[in-house]
């Protein structure tokens, strides 16, 4: 099977939220993500990055992978939080407003040179009108193993900033853009997580979104508090229904008399060999996030 990192729910916190840091420790979130940027006032900034650090290096997040976003290059923070990143080494350093694949290729050639390990990887906010318009070069980066790109996260607030867009249900307006950087995303191989749902009390319109987040083929949600980990684990992950009825696919195309088919019917409907990968893929998810729950 294809070994897979469960990235359900990615919950973002505040760097100078000591509290935050700790309770994180505990929390069923496939993925965190420690903000430097846009969560944190200038004059915490130095705060929050030596906080930020000593979490990460501290290893006490168990099997959540741990990110750290960090303030553009040209901000007056950025250079500073490159460098602490690069040796608190975290699972992967997140850029803000990149625009172009240059600027990915200016940041992971500096955490080159900082020394930082091959396994922090870098990951890109999709979150600017240029983005958008640039999505396939900025995902071609990829490709560019200096660059160490291996995932993208929808900024969809900036997003609606920039363009002047009204969030609202259904996301109509907003969709276009998050189908153009995943359809970027995977052409280029690399993970891809939906933008973040501001209300921090409705349930019923979080599991909306994330619906149509997985609908869409988001590998899973950005969050900001931790009572919406639980809907985005359950929204992103196979259901029970879904890894039935994947075993009962390749099972099909195990037995004997079907060996020279490239489709047959299952239940009445027609099932090609490209729907076996996809529910390898599926069986292969659950087992994932089996592991990543046991070893929490
Ligand atoms: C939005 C919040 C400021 C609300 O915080 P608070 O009022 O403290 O919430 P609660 O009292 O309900 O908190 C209950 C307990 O949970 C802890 N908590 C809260 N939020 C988090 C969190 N994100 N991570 C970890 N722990 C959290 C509280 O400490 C309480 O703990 P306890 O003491 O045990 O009771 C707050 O939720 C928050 O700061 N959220 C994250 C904000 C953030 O990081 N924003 C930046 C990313 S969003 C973005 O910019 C995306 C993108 O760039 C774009 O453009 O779209
Ligand atoms: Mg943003």
């Amino acid at each position: 099977m294809i070994p897979l990192r469960p990235r359900r729910s990615a919950l973002y916190m505040p760097g100078s939220n000591a509290r935050a840091l700790e309770k994180a420790r505990t929390l069923a979130a496939d993925t965190l993500i420690f903000d430097l940027e846009d969560a944190v006032a200038p004059e915490m900034k130095a705060v929050a990055r030596e906080q930020v650090c000593d979490a990460v290096r501290s290893g006490d997040y168990g099997s959540r992978e741990v990110v750290v976003r960090v303030n553009a290059l040209d901000t007056p923070w950025g250079e500073a939080d490159l460098i602490a990143a690069a040796t608190a080494a975290p699972d992967a350093v997140l850029v803000p407003k990149v625009s172009s694949a240059d600027a990915l290729v200016a940041v992971g050639t500096r955490l080159r040179r900082l020394g930082a390990p091959e396994r922090t990887r870098v990951w890109a906010m999709i979150e600017t009108p240029l983005a958008i318009l640039d999505a396939a070069a900025i995902a071609s980066a990829a490709h560019d193993v200096d660059t160490r790109l291996s995932c993208f996260v929808m900024g969809t607030n900036d997003l609606a900033k920039d363009m002047r867009t009204r969030l609202a249900p259904g996301r109509a307006t907003m969709l276009p853009w998050l189908m153009t950087a995943l359809a970027a995303a995977r052409a280029y191989g690399i993970d891809i997580l939906d933008g973040v749902y501001n209300s921090l009390s409705d349930e019923i319109g979080l599991r909306a979104e994330c619906e149509q987040g997985r609908d869409c083929g988001f590998d899973g949600k950005t969050l900001i508090h931790p009572n919406q980990i639980a809907t985005a684990n359950d929204v992103f992950a196979p259901s029970h229904a879904e890894i039935d009825a994947a075993r009962v696919v390749i099972a099909a195309f195990e037995r004997p008399e079907n060996a020279d088919k490239g489709a047959v019917a299952i239940n009445g409907r027609m099932v090609e060999r490209l729907h076996a990968d996809m529910a390898k893929r599926v069986l292969a998810l659950a087992e994932a996030i089996r592991e990543r729950e046991a070893s929490a």
